[in-house]
């Protein structure tokens, strides 16, 4: 169980977490969601132990994040960070491997079947002996994928264990540059991936996919969780209007299990008191 209590995080004086207050558990997919710049992203690098600075507790199945050494964190969570960019040409497969290098070598007999086993699930072991920068964006974002999953994995085989307590995956905005397949395909993954009791962590811009995998959403603004809970109190139009100010519609079909947000405001969003301020340029 992952704990964030009264977190607050400042660079230099500019206040970005304010008493951030968050519980996340196995078995649940947990999303954050929140306009540009409400602190998402600061969130999960505080939580992925990048960001030392802060006031507060964080505690990971009741443990101090502060108190527990790095290599021992870096065997517990993998993160998939915003905008990652690798120019060295690796290949794929070495990037991949990259997922394997916090384990003791011990821990570290199936390697290669692991990362085999991820490269084929994320649909990319054909372009192993590929050099990574060459890849299309959707590509280098389902490698990434593929590291991550290599680097939680214990055994060649997404249900052979239960990671209860043991495992937490941090996504930022992981579909990023995916077509509609794969970010189906990735967001499976990390259902799976909760049901085999990884805490899992992941930052969604899209309403639809939120409200397709999400067990629980946090919805953030100005460095705060605002509303917190499942899809349907979650995403309601008074939340949204708040937090992205864009008028939108909770739609219900019964073809589809889950709530459809569409805007309906597009054509307003250019006020004229903007264009103006835009032409004194
Ligand atoms: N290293 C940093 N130094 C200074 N300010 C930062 C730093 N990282 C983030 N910020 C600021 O903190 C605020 C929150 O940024 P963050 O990246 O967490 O937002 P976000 O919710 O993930 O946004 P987005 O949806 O655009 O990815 C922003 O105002 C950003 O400029």
């Amino acid at each position: 169980m992952l704990v964030v209590k009264d977190v607050s995080l400042s660079f230099g004086n500019v206040p970005v977490l304010a008493q951030m207050q968050l519980q996340a558990q196995p078995g649940e997919l947990c999303v954050l969601m929140g306009a540009n710049g409400a602190g998402k992203s600061t969130l999960l690098r505080t939580i992925a132990g990048e960001y030392k600075h802060y006031h507060g507790s964080i505690l990971l199945n009741g443990q101090e994040l502060h108190h527990m050494p790095v290599d021992a964190q870096a065997r517990q969570r993998a993160v998939l960070s915003q905008q990652l960019n690798l120019q060295m040409p690796f290949t794929v497969a070495e990037v991949a491997a990259m997922g394997r290098y916090a384990y003791r070598a011990a821990e570290r007999l199936y390697d290669k079947e692991i990362i085999t086993y991820a490269l084929k699930l994320l649909q990319v072991y054909d372009l192993k002996d590929r050099s990574y920068p060459t890849l299309s964006g959707g590509q280098q974002q389902r490698v990434q994928m593929a590291r991550v999953l290599a680097q939680l994995l214990e055994a060649p085989d997404l249900h052979a264990m239960d990671y209860t307590g043991k495992k937490m995956l941090l996504l930022d905005e992981p579909v990023t540059g995916m077509d509609i397949l794969h970010q189906q395909l990735a967001l499976q993954l990390a259902v799976q991936l909760s049901r085999q009791g990884v805490l899992v962590i992941a930052v969604l811009h899209d309403f639809q996919l939120a409200a397709a995998y999400a067990q629980h959403i946090f919805l953030l603004k100005n460095g705060h969780v605002y509303a917190q809970g499942p899809v349907d109190t979650v995403l309601s139009p008074p939340h949204i209007k708040h937090c992205f100010g864009v008028d939108v519609s909770v739609l219900h079909h019964s073809l589809c299990a889950y709530p459809l947000v569409v805007t309906n405001t597009a054509a307003t969003l250019f006020s004229s008191s903007a264009l103006q301020a835009t032409n004194a340029y």
